[in-house]
């Protein structure tokens, strides 16, 4: 098979943390690679396609290292409420009708909202993950996928639901071209007795794979925690085992100096999903001590339920603005590193190499925003704008492992028109069940 090969002429790209973070040129790509990027012109090869990249700001696509996609159906459902009243009363009653179709529509909601921001990665812990592969694999996004369980249940749902999640995460770890990985979830360490996930652990080690789950999210977490076990989040959690595997935490609000020592030894990625944790009061967590810790912090939107939108840009900015705020320092949080966060740390932090930047040898996953636009200028310092000053709606196109699949603002890839349609018919048929 012949190479696709395409250049990219005088646009400007963003390299967050490199000697030059907007740099002005050129980028190359062959297939699914970058193979270039840089000030000097590359020689072009006859049939390459050709981008014009002028007016255009080019950056990694940004990654999502935390979320609940099919929960966009449940968009503006549950408003105003703190974390276990909401999925008490609003959020697990209606989950609990939720059919394989449902989760179908649902996830090809949140995809096309998260590809048409300029979301080109995410991270999904929820049921009926063979339809949210599914969604993965149609719609050329990237995606690291896990069977999410709650096991307040009797045992031997406990293991069904197990037996699923090991099921899932050994078919799909791998597949759409190598743009689907998985992970283990149990759901929290509140949700899930520790005999239990510690079976998950067992399994993470004999499947080698890495694990997720939501901890210390809110304070009467921590305080139930110490009730139940004698122990607070991150010590239960590294007593199960945990951390003996690749582990990626969603939250981490409440922690103390010790637990964030703790997280740091074991090298357990945070996802720090600012949006979610204001809106349900849970807190803000202590992100400036952990970076300074050397834990790795990603970002994540939380599910819609929860945001309400899976727009990335948003994140970063929240993240670089609310630790300024909260510390009186306005060094903290700084646009550079924001912008790793969302990137090229939450690539790490869901263990995929070779994503989150503009770089030879990496997976040509990027972005192009719209810089003519009035809050995008004077072109100052276009990295400041990209956090500052940009949102989802900002992104012209996109591309994920070297495919197109945004062009001037329209998904390629996904029936939008099909997805309003189901999207809102099916959460009225939800109502009714
Ligand atoms: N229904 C599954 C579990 C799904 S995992 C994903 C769960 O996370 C829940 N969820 C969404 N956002 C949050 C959050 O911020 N903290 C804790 N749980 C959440 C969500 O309601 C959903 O039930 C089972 O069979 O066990
Ligand atoms: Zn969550």
């Amino acid at each position: 098979m012949s190479s696709k090969i395409t250049i990219i002429k005088n646009g400007h790209f963003l390299v967050p943390g490199s000697d030059k973070p907007v740099l002005s040129g050129y980028m190359t790509l062959e297939n699914d690679l970058i193979t270039y990027i840089g000030e000097a012109e590359p020689a072009v090869e006859d049939g390459a396609q050709v981008v014009d990249g002028s007016r255009l700001l080019f950056m990694p696509g940004l990654v999502n290292t935390h979320g609940h996609t099919a929960m966009s159906l449940l968009r503006g459902y549950g408003d105003d409420m703190v974390l276990q009243t909401w999925l008490q009363e609003k959020m697990w009653p209606m989950e609990e009708k939720f059919t394989g179709d449902d989760v179908y529509w649902g996830t090809s909601l949140s995809v096309l909202e998260m590809l048409k921001g300029g979301t080109t990665t995410f991270l999904d812990m929820y049921d009926h993950m063979d339809r949210v592969a599914e969604v993965t694999e149609q719609s050329g996004i990237r995606a690291v996928l896990m069977r999410g369980v709650i096991g307040l249940c009797p045992e031997e749902v406990q293991q069904s639901k197990l037996a699923e999640a090991i099921a899932f995460a050994r078919n799909w770890h791998g597949k759409a071209d190598g743009r689907i990985t998985t992970m283990l979830s149990p759901h929290a360490p509140y949700t899930c007795p520790p005999e239990f996930f510690m079976k998950f652990v067992q399994a993470a080690h004999d499947l080698d794979l890495p694990m997720h789950t939501h901890m210390s999210e809110t304070r009467h977490e921590v305080e139930q925690n110490v009730a139940d076990y004698g122990l607070r989040p991150v010590a239960h959690l590294e007593k199960l085992g945990m951390f003996t595997r690749p582990s990626l935490i969603a939250h981490g609000v409440h922690l103390n100096d010790e637990e964030i020592g703790i997280l740091a030894r074991h090298n357990v990625g945070v996802s720090h999903n600012p949006g979610s944790n204001l809106k349900l009061a849970s807190g803000v967590a202590r992100v400036p001590e952990l970076l300074r810790a050397g834990v790795k912090v990603s970002l994540g939107t939380d599910s819609a339920a929860s945001n309400n939108n899976l727009d990335m840009f948003e994140e970063m900015r929240l993240a670089a603005l609310i630790h300024k705020g909260v510390s009186g320092d306005p060094t903290a949080v700084p646009a550079p590193e924001a912008l790793l966060m969302a990137t090229e740390y939450g690539a790490q932090s869901i263990f995929l190499s070779g994503v989150g930047r503009l770089a030879a040898g990496m997976k040509a996953d990027f972005i192009a925003l719209d810089i003519d636009q009035p809050h995008m200028l004077p072109h100052t310092d276009l990295l400041s704008h990209a956090v500052y000053s940009a949102s989802a709606k900002d992104v012209e196109h996109v591309w994920v492992n070297g495919q197109q699949v945004v062009k001037h603002g329209q998904c390629l890839t996904l029936d939008e028109e099909a997805i309003r349609r189901k999207a809102q018919e099916t959460f009225e048929s939800l109502l009714k069940r």
